[in-house]
């Protein structure tokens, strides 16, 4: 059966416990939102299909534990990752001020394809604020991101900020991509002439993933 998507994309999840990571990817996954804060243990992961200049990407997205307790487990997921989403909490400054922890950790561990975007979460609490928008823009500028402020809980930005960070990387491997879709071209061509000569090859698959 052919596959529902051209690409798989890996995602990655990042910042301290309680900044909503859990709820920001219920809310782009599922469309659901739990007040409830069941700490995550380790990783988890969910999928969704996004789709970019009409190429149906496939993004597997990974939610860490903000916990310190998990930080070895974690930080096995950073290489397998194309894109990482920092958050955190604009009602709570120490989870902005680590930021800088969890980006000088993940440049320990990442190649320079890395994309990766800045969201401060809960933007429906802006009159318990303790970061600003300016602050928050201002740390994503020094470290080259776009920055978003969302809300798990309206929905604010989140299918924006993921479709951007989707984006984001489908342009970094866009050579890896236009060689996956340049074979794949070429495969159709070939198909299409074999199948005019009466080929028995004409059954083939004509889809692949490409985990770049
Ligand atoms: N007001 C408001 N609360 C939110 C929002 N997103 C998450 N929360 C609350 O923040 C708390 C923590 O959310 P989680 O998604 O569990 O946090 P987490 O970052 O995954 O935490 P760890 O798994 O411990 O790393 C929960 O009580 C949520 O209800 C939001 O957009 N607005």
């Amino acid at each position: 059966m052919a596959k529902q998507y051209d690409i798989l994309f890996r995602l990655l999840m990042l910042g301290d416990s309680g900044v909503g990571k859990t709820c920001i990817l219920r809310r782009f996954t599922d469309s659901e939102f739990d007040p409830s804060h069941i700490s995550t243990i380790g990783v988890d992961f969910k999928m969704k299909t996004v789709e970019v200049d009409g190429i149906k990407v496939r993004v597997q997205i990974w939610d860490t534990a903000g916990q310190e307790r998990y930080q070895t487990i974690t930080k096995q997921y950073y290489r397998r990752a194309q894109g990482i989403v920092f958050v955190y909490d604009i009602t709570n400054a120490p989870s902005f001020q680590n930021i800088a922890k969890w980006v000088s950790d993940v440049d320990e561990h990442t190649s320079n394809k890395m994309q990766a975007i800045l969201v401060g979460n809960k933007s429906d609490e802006a009159h318990r604020r303790q970061v600003t928008v300016e602050q928050g823009s201002k740390l994503a500028h020094t470290y080259g991101m776009e920055f978003f402020e969302v809300s798990a809980s309206t929905s604010n930005n989140i299918s924006k900020s993921f479709h951007r960070l989707t984006e984001l990387v489908l342009q970094a491997h866009k050579r890896d991509v236009d060689n996956f879709f340049g074979s794949l071209d070429e495969y159709l061509d070939q198909a299409a002439l074999e199948s005019e000569k009466g080929s028995p090859d004409n059954d083939k698959k004509t889809q692949s993933t490409c985990a770049c």
